[in-house]
């Protein structure tokens, strides 16, 4: 790389210029008119930091523990689809670049490589986000198949029973381009693994997302599955409540990165929410808009156990693939120790609300 990429949001001016007009779009896009895509980032930012002085922070410890894995940082890479948009090595490359920086990848049901290929090419852990497949045979096949190649956790998908009115994907025509399949679903009975990634005009069900998911179905994949499961896309109170109820080993709060509702809040808003509805019983993450070490710093203090990225890794691998996305993690993770230490905290443990300007 010739000019210094500092930050992470030079990062993703830079990616501007490495992706076609048709990735770059669908990447950052988001739904309706955008509202929530800006106040995911913007209300992190609004949130006022309490400045702490002459406290001994020469030693700092970002570790955390998650479902009994002790983690160096607390920064995970969110499940995102069709890597190969972004990178010829696609997931392989992710993986590698998470593997570096010490960050567990969470891989998308929708990935274009197969999972025993990311699971190759990983030494850190990694999960993988499940859409349940109308074809429940197929899922539990599916399950089995990526717990066989190592996975630790499932985080199931409960926001996405139909996408939202993404109209930077149909502006640009966005497609999978020929020879792009999801790998995972290969050989799935009823549908295609290229099937088309947007129903067409006028229609809402996708061939590859279920609207007939229902709490029932979290009962259902506890049943079959030997890890744990976590629902990705609770942000309401009442959900989180019924989310521990049915058995839920963790809730990551999450408005899809803004992709499907829009005019939800921001998950800065809604974390603090849920985090008091969970009451401590599981692990509550957090991903939208976190684009800073601050950030992750509010989250951890709003209750979160751990953060979650997506754009920003997916421009670092535009960038610079399996290096892009590790530069990522590690940008974030120094800009987390900058921001521990200039609040007095040296350990995640001691990152409580107190943090925060009231
Ligand atoms: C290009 C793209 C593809 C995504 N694909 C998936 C997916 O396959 N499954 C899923 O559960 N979430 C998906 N998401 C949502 C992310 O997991 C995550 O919730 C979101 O990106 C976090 O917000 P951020 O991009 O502001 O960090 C996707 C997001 C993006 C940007
Ligand atoms: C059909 C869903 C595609 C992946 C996804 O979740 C997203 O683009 O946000």
């Amino acid at each position: 790389m010739n000019t210094p990429l500092a930050s992470l949001h030079d990062i993703e001016i830079a990616a501007r210029g490495c992706l076609s007009s048709m990735a770059y779009e669908y990447v950052s896009g988001g739904a309706g008119d955008e509202c929530t895509l800006g106040w995911n980032e913007r209300d992190w930012n609004s949130i006022r930091l309490r400045q702490r002085v002459l406290v001994d922070v020469a030693e700092l410890d970002t570790s955390v523990s998650l479902l009994g894995r002790t983690l160096s940082h607390p920064i995970l890479l969110a499940p995102t689809a069709y890597h190969k948009l972004i990178h010829a090595d696609g997931e392989v490359a992710t993986a590698r670049g998470a593997s570096e920086a010490g960050a567990p990848m969470i891989m998308s049901s929708f990935s274009n490589s197969p999972i025993e290929d990311v699971a190759r090419a990983t030494t850190a852990p990694f999960w993988f986000q499940l859409y349940v497949q109308p074809d429940r045979e197929f899922t539990k096949a599916l399950v089995q198949r990526v717990e066989a190649a190592g996975c630790e956790a499932l985080c199931l998908t409960v926001d996405t029973p139909v996408l939202g009115a993404r109209y930077r994907e149909t502006r640009t025509g966005f497609h999978l381009p020929d020879g792009l399949t999801r790998a995972n679903l290969e050989g799935m009975t009823q549908v295609a693994a290229d099937a088309a990634h947007r129903p067409p005009e006028g229609a809402i069900y996708s061939a590859v997302l279920e609207p007939r998911l229902t709490w029932k179905d979290v009962e259902w994949l506890r049943s079959i599955a030997t890890v744990p499961v976590l629902l990705k896309g609770i942000m309401d109170p009442d959900d989180a409540r019924l989310a521990v109820q049915h058995g839920a080993s963790g809730v990551i709060v999450s408005n899809h990165g803004a992709r499907n509702l829009d005019t939800v809040p921001s998950t800065a808003m809604a974390l603090p929410h849920v985090v008091d509805a969970i009451d401590g019983r599981v692990p509550v993450l957090v991903d939208g808009g976190i684009r800073r070490g601050t950030d992750v710093l509010k989250a951890l203090a709003l209750g979160a156990s751990s953060v979650l990225i997506g754009r920003p890794y997916l421009y670092g691998l535009a960038v610079d693939g399996a290096a892009g996305v590790s530069r990522v993690v590690r940008t974030l993770r120094t800009e987390l120790e900058m921001a521990m230490a200039l609040t007095g905290r040296t350990s995640v443990s001691a990152i409580d609300r107190s943090v925060l300007w009231a």
